[in-house]
């Protein structure tokens, strides 16, 4: 049986280079492309198709930081596929990033150097903004969006007598300080990219909770620091350029700087190949990246604990309940949906 696999943002980066080993690993596979911009996406599809003339590559149109586009692109996927085995949740923002000169410098001369180029902590802000939907966009595009999505393909997902898997795409970056109960969307701090990828990995193990016993499993990947738009956007790409053999440098004591999407897919590709029930729900797996060039994975304890995990998940359903009935207020009414933003602006 051809297994059917999702990823989405696959259209760069190392959701791109995730699909291209994917199709080394298995060609058989039916991957489909999920992605905001038709055009981006069916220019990734004919690079595939130059290395994997045979393959079958799909595309699925989804932004995954909208709750409408959410639940029609999941429609869609109920239609074509009676099951997906794997769903790579690898979409992700950090819009408007700062880095913290003063603080960079501090850390170079302190002894949690290696610690500050691993997970960037108190190096980087970010200015966030309320979506059409009046949600946190980092929150909506990193967490809520993948969360809806989940929830939606659960009868595609959950299949008795098969196993599928979920694959989140979360970073060094998540730290526990960052992400407050009582602000899940990251409403008042600076850090909101800090606190999605805190929370994907909360999800990840109440996700576990929730829906192993009906086959679905969840992990959490880390790919390391890699060069992508979204690296781009934080410095650009010359200054990138510039630095790469202190880059290479860095990588002889982190392992952390992965540096190209092939290497920084790594772990992604190997969950792939494990028994979904052999795997750890509290480690998050990370790509890492020898002074050699070696790739290689390894699993290291997340600081997570169940009670907060589970509180982050009735939260989430209370939200989810929230747009649906939005939505279903909207189909009714379109004037719903205008009366609601100028209450939101
Ligand atoms: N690069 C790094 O060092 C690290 C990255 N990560 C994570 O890896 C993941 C992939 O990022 P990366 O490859 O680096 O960066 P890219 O910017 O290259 O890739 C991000 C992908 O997500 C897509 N995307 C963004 N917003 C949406 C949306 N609303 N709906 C659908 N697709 C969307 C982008 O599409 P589009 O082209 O249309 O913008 C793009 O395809 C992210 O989750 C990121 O947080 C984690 C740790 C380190
Ligand atoms: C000399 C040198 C390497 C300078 C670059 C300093 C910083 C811009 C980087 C140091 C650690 C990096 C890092 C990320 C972004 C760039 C740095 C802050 C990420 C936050 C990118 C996205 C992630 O998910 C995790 C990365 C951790 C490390």
């Amino acid at each position: 049986m051809k297994k059917a696999v999702l990823v989405t943002g696959a259209n760069s980066g190392i959701g791109l280079a995730l699909c291209e080993r994917l199709l080394c690993q298995d060609a058989e596979i039916q991957l489909c492309l999920a992605c905001r911009n038709m055009q981006r996406a069916e220019a990734a599809r004919t690079a595939l198709l130059v290395s994997h003339s045979d393959a079958h590559i799909t595309l699925l149109h989804l932004d995954v930081g909208s709750v409408s586009s959410v639940l029609k692109a999941a429609q869609e996927v109920k239609m074509r596929y009676n099951r997906l085995d794997s769903l790579y949740l690898n979409a992700g923002i950090m819009p408007n990033p700062q880095v913290d000169i003063k603080a960079l410098l501090k850390g170079l001369f302190s002894s949690k150097v290696i610690h500050m180029f691993a997970t960037a902590e108190g190096l980087l802000t970010q200015h966030d903004h309320v979506n059409s939907d009046g949600l946190q966009e980092v929150f909506a595009t990193n967490l809520f969006g993948h969360f809806l999505l989940v929830r939606e393909l659960e009868p595609v997902l959950c299949q008795p007598g098969h196993t599928s898997r979920l694959i989140w795409t979360s970073s060094s970056n998540a730290r526990r300080t960052t992400f407050s109960l009582s602000d899940i969307q990251h409403q008042k701090g600076a850090e909101p990219y800090s606190s999605s990828k805190y929370a994907s990995d909360l999800l990840s193990l109440a996700l576990n909770r929730h829906y192993n016993d009906q086959g679905l499993y969840s992990s959490v990947v880390c790919p390391g620091l890699v060069m992508t738009n979204l690296t781009y956007g934080i410095l650009p790409s010359f200054f990138w350029t510039l630095i790469m053999p202190v880059m290479w440098l860095i990588r002889v004591f982190t392992n952390t700087f992965t540096l190209t999407p092939y290497n920084g897919a790594e772990a992604l590709i190997w969950l792939f190949l494990q028994n979904p029930e052999s795997l750890d729900p509290r480690a998050k797996y990370h790509s890492l990246t020898s002074g050699f060039g070696n790739n290689y994975t390894q699993p290291r304890k997340m600081d997570i604990d169940e009670d907060m995990s589970e509180a982050l998940y009735e939260q989430l359903l209370e939200l989810e309940s929230k747009v649906r009935k939005k939505v279903k207020k909207e189909e009714e009414d379109p004037r719903v949906h205008e009366q609601y933003l100028h209450q939101t602006e």
